[in-house]
Protein backbone atom coordinates (compact mmCIF):
# COMPACT_ATOMS: atom_id res chain seq x y z
CA UNK A 1 0.00 0.00 0.00
CA UNK A 2 1.21 3.26 -1.00
CA UNK A 3 1.48 5.13 2.22
CA UNK A 4 -0.52 8.43 2.50
CA UNK A 5 2.60 10.92 2.89
CA UNK A 6 6.35 9.66 2.44
CA UNK A 7 9.04 12.10 3.10
CA UNK A 8 12.69 10.56 1.42
CA UNK A 9 15.75 12.34 2.45
CA UNK A 10 14.26 16.30 2.82
CA UNK A 11 16.75 18.42 3.27
CA UNK A 12 15.82 22.46 3.54
CA UNK A 13 18.29 25.31 3.84
CA UNK A 14 16.84 28.97 4.50
CA UNK A 15 18.99 32.15 3.19
CA UNK A 16 19.24 34.25 5.67
CA UNK A 17 21.84 37.54 6.12
CA UNK A 18 24.06 36.17 8.25
CA UNK A 19 24.23 32.82 6.12
CA UNK A 20 22.24 29.59 5.12
CA UNK A 21 20.88 27.67 7.41
CA UNK A 22 19.92 24.02 7.38
CA UNK A 23 16.93 23.90 8.79
CA UNK A 24 15.98 20.00 8.18
CA UNK A 25 18.64 17.42 7.23
CA UNK A 26 18.46 14.49 5.57
CA UNK A 27 15.00 13.66 7.47
CA UNK A 28 13.03 10.16 6.10
CA UNK A 29 9.52 9.33 7.66
CA UNK A 30 5.75 7.69 6.19
CA UNK A 31 2.78 8.01 7.26
CA UNK A 32 0.22 5.20 6.72
CA UNK A 33 -3.75 6.80 6.25
CA UNK A 34 -5.27 6.03 9.66
CA UNK A 35 -1.65 6.35 11.57
CA UNK A 36 -0.70 9.27 13.81
CA UNK A 37 2.72 9.99 13.86
CA UNK A 38 4.66 12.64 15.81
CA UNK A 39 7.27 14.84 15.68
CA UNK A 40 9.12 16.32 18.66
CA UNK A 41 12.13 18.88 19.15
CA UNK A 42 12.80 21.52 20.97
CA UNK A 43 12.50 25.04 19.30
CA UNK A 44 14.30 25.42 16.16
CA UNK A 45 14.96 21.81 15.77
CA UNK A 46 13.45 21.85 12.18
CA UNK A 47 9.99 20.56 12.78
CA UNK A 48 7.57 23.18 10.98
CA UNK A 49 10.12 23.31 8.09
CA UNK A 50 9.08 19.71 8.09
CA UNK A 51 5.16 20.15 8.07
CA UNK A 52 6.24 23.30 5.45
CA UNK A 53 7.76 21.01 3.51
CA UNK A 54 4.88 18.86 2.90
CA UNK A 55 2.40 21.31 1.73
CA UNK A 56 5.05 23.22 0.05
CA UNK A 57 4.35 26.71 2.35
CA UNK A 58 8.42 27.15 2.74
CA UNK A 59 9.72 30.72 1.22
CA UNK A 60 10.19 30.59 -2.33
CA UNK A 61 13.99 31.65 -1.69
CA UNK A 62 14.08 28.05 0.73
CA UNK A 63 16.28 25.40 -0.69
CA UNK A 64 14.89 22.13 -1.11
CA UNK A 65 16.30 18.73 -2.04
CA UNK A 66 14.59 14.89 -1.22
CA UNK A 67 11.23 13.49 -2.28
CA UNK A 68 7.41 14.56 -0.27
CA UNK A 69 4.91 13.03 -1.39
CA UNK A 70 1.11 12.91 -0.46
CA UNK A 71 -1.26 10.76 -1.51
CA UNK A 72 1.58 9.46 -4.05
CA UNK A 73 2.10 13.01 -5.77
CA UNK A 74 5.25 14.59 -5.96
CA UNK A 75 4.64 17.56 -4.03
CA UNK A 76 7.82 19.57 -5.49
CA UNK A 77 6.93 18.69 -9.05
CA UNK A 78 3.36 19.79 -9.14
CA UNK A 79 2.23 23.25 -10.57
CA UNK A 80 0.89 25.99 -8.86
CA UNK A 81 -2.66 24.90 -9.97
CA UNK A 82 -2.15 21.05 -8.74
CA UNK A 83 -0.76 22.33 -5.29
CA UNK A 84 -3.89 24.44 -4.89
CA UNK A 85 -6.02 21.38 -5.23
CA UNK A 86 -3.71 19.69 -3.11
CA UNK A 87 -3.63 21.96 -0.09
CA UNK A 88 -7.45 21.26 1.20
CA UNK A 89 -8.32 18.69 -0.46
CA UNK A 90 -5.36 16.05 0.23
CA UNK A 91 -3.91 17.85 2.93
CA UNK A 92 -4.99 20.14 5.83
CA UNK A 93 -2.65 22.01 8.34
CA UNK A 94 -4.09 23.93 11.89
CA UNK A 95 -1.06 26.18 12.82
CA UNK A 96 -0.05 27.37 16.13
CA UNK A 97 -1.94 30.66 17.02
CA UNK A 98 -4.07 29.88 13.73
CA UNK A 99 -6.99 30.44 16.15
CA UNK A 100 -5.75 34.21 16.26
CA UNK A 101 -5.96 34.45 12.46
CA UNK A 102 -9.40 34.24 12.31
CA UNK A 103 -11.03 37.36 10.44
CA UNK A 104 -13.03 39.59 13.07
CA UNK A 105 -15.51 41.16 11.05
CA UNK A 106 -16.97 37.76 9.28
CA UNK A 107 -18.87 35.28 10.54
CA UNK A 108 -17.62 31.49 11.83
CA UNK A 109 -19.58 30.24 9.30
CA UNK A 110 -18.42 32.41 6.30
CA UNK A 111 -15.11 31.03 7.21
CA UNK A 112 -15.47 28.07 7.15
CA UNK A 113 -17.40 27.82 4.11
CA UNK A 114 -14.32 29.84 2.10
CA UNK A 115 -12.53 26.69 1.21
CA UNK A 116 -15.42 25.35 0.10
CA UNK A 117 -16.66 27.40 -1.96
CA UNK A 118 -13.24 27.84 -3.06
CA UNK A 119 -12.18 24.17 -4.21
CA UNK A 120 -15.45 23.08 -4.62
CA UNK A 121 -17.21 25.71 -6.47
CA UNK A 122 -20.01 23.84 -7.72
CA UNK A 123 -21.74 23.95 -3.92
CA UNK A 124 -24.59 25.47 -3.47
CA UNK A 125 -25.57 27.70 -0.96
CA UNK A 126 -27.60 25.45 0.70
CA UNK A 127 -25.31 22.73 0.52
CA UNK A 128 -22.18 24.53 1.79
CA UNK A 129 -24.91 25.81 4.70
CA UNK A 130 -25.04 22.12 5.53
CA UNK A 131 -21.34 20.97 5.41
CA UNK A 132 -20.96 24.04 7.40
CA UNK A 133 -23.17 22.94 10.34
CA UNK A 134 -22.15 19.31 9.80
CA UNK A 135 -18.50 20.20 10.46
CA UNK A 136 -19.12 22.15 13.21
CA UNK A 137 -20.78 18.97 14.85
CA UNK A 138 -17.46 17.06 14.08
CA UNK A 139 -15.53 19.20 16.39
CA UNK A 140 -18.26 19.77 19.37
CA UNK A 141 -19.66 22.90 18.14
CA UNK A 142 -23.34 24.15 17.82
CA UNK A 143 -24.75 24.56 14.51
CA UNK A 144 -25.93 28.24 15.66
CA UNK A 145 -21.72 28.55 16.36
CA UNK A 146 -22.22 29.56 12.34
CA UNK A 147 -23.42 33.14 13.10
CA UNK A 148 -20.79 34.11 15.80
CA UNK A 149 -18.53 36.36 15.23
CA UNK A 150 -14.60 35.07 16.66
CA UNK A 151 -14.74 37.34 19.66
CA UNK A 152 -18.16 35.69 20.99
CA UNK A 153 -15.54 32.47 21.26
CA UNK A 154 -13.51 31.06 23.67
CA UNK A 155 -9.72 29.88 22.44
CA UNK A 156 -10.70 26.65 22.43
CA UNK A 157 -13.57 26.88 20.58
CA UNK A 158 -11.97 28.56 18.14
CA UNK A 159 -9.19 26.34 17.86
CA UNK A 160 -12.39 24.20 16.81
CA UNK A 161 -13.34 26.01 14.61
CA UNK A 162 -9.54 26.02 12.63
CA UNK A 163 -9.96 22.45 12.94
CA UNK A 164 -13.03 22.48 10.96
CA UNK A 165 -11.99 24.47 8.26
CA UNK A 166 -8.78 22.25 7.94
CA UNK A 167 -11.62 19.28 7.27
CA UNK A 168 -13.83 21.42 5.38
CA UNK A 169 -12.49 19.22 1.69
CA UNK A 170 -11.98 16.32 3.30
CA UNK A 171 -8.53 16.11 3.39
CA UNK A 172 -6.44 12.44 3.99
CA UNK A 173 -3.62 13.94 5.63
CA UNK A 174 -4.42 16.45 8.61
CA UNK A 175 -1.33 18.60 10.08
CA UNK A 176 -1.09 19.78 13.84
CA UNK A 177 1.59 22.11 14.36
CA UNK A 178 2.05 23.26 17.72
CA UNK A 179 -2.24 23.34 17.54
CA UNK A 180 -3.02 22.87 21.03
CA UNK A 181 0.29 24.96 22.86
CA UNK A 182 -1.53 28.21 23.06
CA UNK A 183 -4.43 26.46 25.37
CA UNK A 184 -4.59 25.96 28.51
CA UNK A 185 -4.10 22.24 30.13
CA UNK A 186 -8.01 21.24 30.40
CA UNK A 187 -8.72 22.84 27.02
CA UNK A 188 -5.81 21.45 25.19
CA UNK A 189 -6.84 17.75 26.65
CA UNK A 190 -10.22 17.85 25.06
CA UNK A 191 -8.44 19.30 21.80
CA UNK A 192 -6.38 16.14 21.48
CA UNK A 193 -9.17 14.31 22.04
CA UNK A 194 -10.83 15.71 19.14
CA UNK A 195 -8.29 15.42 17.13
CA UNK A 196 -7.91 12.30 17.91
CA UNK A 197 -11.33 11.34 17.37
CA UNK A 198 -11.60 12.65 14.22
CA UNK A 199 -8.54 11.28 13.07
CA UNK A 200 -9.62 7.44 13.94
CA UNK A 201 -13.17 8.38 12.85
CA UNK A 202 -12.28 9.87 9.54
CA UNK A 203 -9.60 7.78 9.35
CA UNK A 204 -6.74 10.42 8.49
CA UNK A 205 -3.32 10.53 8.90
CA UNK A 206 -2.49 12.61 11.54
CA UNK A 207 0.45 14.17 12.03
CA UNK A 208 1.28 15.89 15.22
CA UNK A 209 4.04 18.53 16.16
CA UNK A 210 4.81 19.53 19.92
CA UNK A 211 7.97 20.03 21.84
CA UNK A 212 5.73 18.55 24.17
CA UNK A 213 6.60 14.64 24.30
CA UNK A 214 3.52 13.60 26.77
CA UNK A 215 1.05 15.31 24.33
CA UNK A 216 2.81 13.46 21.27
CA UNK A 217 2.70 10.32 23.49
CA UNK A 218 -0.85 10.32 24.54
CA UNK A 219 -2.30 10.88 20.54
CA UNK A 220 0.36 9.36 18.13
CA UNK A 221 0.96 5.76 17.12
CA UNK A 222 4.79 6.72 16.33
CA UNK A 223 6.93 9.32 17.85
CA UNK A 224 9.70 10.96 15.73
CA UNK A 225 12.02 13.11 17.83
CA UNK A 226 14.21 15.78 15.99
CA UNK A 227 17.66 17.53 16.76
CA UNK A 228 19.88 20.10 14.78
CA UNK A 229 17.54 19.44 11.90
CA UNK A 230 17.51 15.50 12.36
CA UNK A 231 15.81 12.77 13.07
CA UNK A 232 17.36 11.14 16.12
CA UNK A 233 14.91 8.85 17.83
CA UNK A 234 11.79 6.93 16.32
CA UNK A 235 9.27 4.83 19.03
CA UNK A 236 6.14 3.97 19.04
CA UNK A 237 3.91 6.87 20.98
CA UNK A 238 2.41 5.48 24.24
CA UNK A 239 5.88 4.18 24.92
CA UNK A 240 8.24 6.79 23.59
CA UNK A 241 8.72 7.85 27.76
CA UNK A 242 9.65 4.43 29.10
CA UNK A 243 11.65 3.43 25.71
CA UNK A 244 13.35 6.29 25.28
CA UNK A 245 17.12 5.67 24.23
CA UNK A 246 18.17 8.31 23.01
CA UNK A 247 20.01 11.07 25.84
CA UNK A 248 18.16 13.87 23.94
CA UNK A 249 15.06 11.86 24.00
CA UNK A 250 15.27 11.51 27.62
CA UNK A 251 15.96 14.96 28.15
CA UNK A 252 12.83 16.04 26.46
CA UNK A 253 10.75 13.65 28.24
CA UNK A 254 12.22 15.53 31.29
CA UNK A 255 11.47 19.13 30.06
CA UNK A 256 9.03 21.35 32.28
CA UNK A 257 8.37 24.88 32.06
CA UNK A 258 9.70 27.30 34.65
CA UNK A 259 6.36 29.79 35.80
CA UNK A 260 7.21 33.18 34.76
CA UNK A 261 10.31 32.24 32.67
CA UNK A 262 8.47 31.60 29.02
CA UNK A 263 12.13 31.43 27.53
CA UNK A 264 13.15 28.33 29.88
CA UNK A 265 9.49 26.66 28.28
CA UNK A 266 10.15 22.77 27.83
CA UNK A 267 13.84 22.99 27.68
CA UNK A 268 15.36 19.92 28.43
CA UNK A 269 16.39 18.49 31.32
CA UNK A 270 20.38 17.71 31.95
CA UNK A 271 22.17 19.34 28.84
CA UNK A 272 24.72 21.60 29.64
CA UNK A 273 24.33 23.96 26.44
CA UNK A 274 22.37 25.66 24.22
CA UNK A 275 19.87 24.10 21.94
CA UNK A 276 21.50 23.68 18.41
CA UNK A 277 19.31 25.71 16.26
CA UNK A 278 21.73 27.31 13.52
CA UNK A 279 22.79 23.86 12.31
CA UNK A 280 25.32 22.60 10.55
CA UNK A 281 27.46 19.14 9.98
CA UNK A 282 28.76 18.93 13.42
CA UNK A 283 25.82 19.65 14.88
CA UNK A 284 26.16 15.84 16.28
CA UNK A 285 28.92 16.45 17.77
CA UNK A 286 27.81 19.84 19.20
CA UNK A 287 24.81 17.67 21.20
CA UNK A 288 27.33 15.37 22.41
CA UNK A 289 28.70 18.01 24.31
CA UNK A 290 25.68 18.82 26.03
CA UNK A 291 25.30 14.87 26.40
CA UNK A 292 25.41 13.49 30.12
CA UNK A 293 26.01 10.20 28.73
CA UNK A 294 28.88 11.20 26.45
CA UNK A 295 32.27 9.25 25.69
CA UNK A 296 35.33 10.24 23.34
CA UNK A 297 33.78 8.51 20.84
CA UNK A 298 30.82 10.49 19.93
CA UNK A 299 33.01 13.42 19.77
CA UNK A 300 35.02 11.87 16.81
CA UNK A 301 32.32 9.93 14.75
CA UNK A 302 28.77 10.88 13.24
CA UNK A 303 26.33 8.36 14.97
CA UNK A 304 24.25 6.01 13.05
CA UNK A 305 20.51 6.30 12.65
CA UNK A 306 19.93 2.09 13.69
CA UNK A 307 16.76 0.21 14.37
CA UNK A 308 16.45 -1.40 17.39
CA UNK A 309 13.70 -4.11 18.99
CA UNK A 310 9.87 -2.97 19.32
CA UNK A 311 9.98 -0.16 16.01
CA UNK A 312 12.38 1.93 18.07
CA UNK A 313 15.11 3.41 15.85
CA UNK A 314 17.45 5.90 17.73
CA UNK A 315 20.82 8.05 16.53
CA UNK A 316 22.98 7.41 19.55
CA UNK A 317 26.45 5.57 18.99
CA UNK A 318 26.37 4.63 22.66
CA UNK A 319 22.49 3.03 22.83
CA UNK A 320 23.47 -0.24 23.84
CA UNK A 321 25.47 0.41 26.34
CA UNK A 322 22.69 2.29 27.36
CA UNK A 323 20.27 -0.55 28.00
CA UNK A 324 18.91 -2.37 24.46
CA UNK A 325 20.17 -4.95 21.96
CA UNK A 326 20.24 -3.97 18.02
CA UNK A 327 18.48 -6.27 16.27
CA UNK A 328 18.59 -5.06 12.49
CA UNK A 329 21.46 -3.85 10.46
CA UNK A 330 21.96 -0.50 10.54
CA UNK A 331 19.38 1.97 8.17
CA UNK A 332 20.21 4.73 6.21
CA UNK A 333 19.39 8.17 6.86
N1 LIG B 1 11.54 31.52 6.96
C1 LIG B 1 12.71 31.30 7.56
N2 LIG B 1 13.83 31.97 7.20
C2 LIG B 1 15.03 31.73 7.79
N3 LIG B 1 15.21 30.83 8.77
C3 LIG B 1 14.14 30.13 9.18
C4 LIG B 1 12.83 30.32 8.63
N4 LIG B 1 11.96 29.47 9.25
C5 LIG B 1 12.70 28.79 10.16
N5 LIG B 1 13.99 29.17 10.12
C6 LIG B 1 15.10 28.63 10.92
O1 LIG B 1 15.16 27.23 10.65
C7 LIG B 1 15.43 26.49 11.85
C8 LIG B 1 14.32 25.50 12.10
O2 LIG B 1 13.11 26.23 12.35
P1 LIG B 1 11.69 25.52 12.56
O3 LIG B 1 10.67 26.61 12.74
O4 LIG B 1 11.46 24.54 11.50
O5 LIG B 1 11.92 24.76 13.94
P2 LIG B 1 10.83 24.24 14.97
O6 LIG B 1 11.42 23.01 15.58
O7 LIG B 1 9.50 24.11 14.33
O8 LIG B 1 10.81 25.41 16.04
P3 LIG B 1 9.53 26.11 16.73
O9 LIG B 1 8.95 25.09 17.64
O10 LIG B 1 10.14 27.27 17.47
O11 LIG B 1 8.64 26.54 15.61
C9 LIG B 1 15.59 27.54 12.95
O12 LIG B 1 16.97 27.83 13.08
C10 LIG B 1 14.85 28.74 12.42
O13 LIG B 1 15.35 29.95 12.95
Amino acid sequence: MTPLLRIEDLRVTYRSSRGDIDAVRGVSLSLDQGRSLGIAGESGSGKSTVASAVLRLHPRKAGVEGRVEVCGKDVNSLTWGALRRMRWSDAAIVFQGAMNSLNPVRTVGEQIAEPILVHRPETTRRACDLRVAELLDMVGLAAEHAHSYPHQLSGGQKQRVMIAMALACDPKLLIADEATTALDVKVQAQILRLLRNLAVELELGLMMISHDLAVLSSVCDEVVVMHGGRIIEQAPGPRVFEQARHPYTRALAGAFPTIGDPASRYRPQGLADDPVTVVDDAAEREFAAQCASVDGECLVHKPEFARYAHGRKTGCLRAEDLGIARTESTVAR
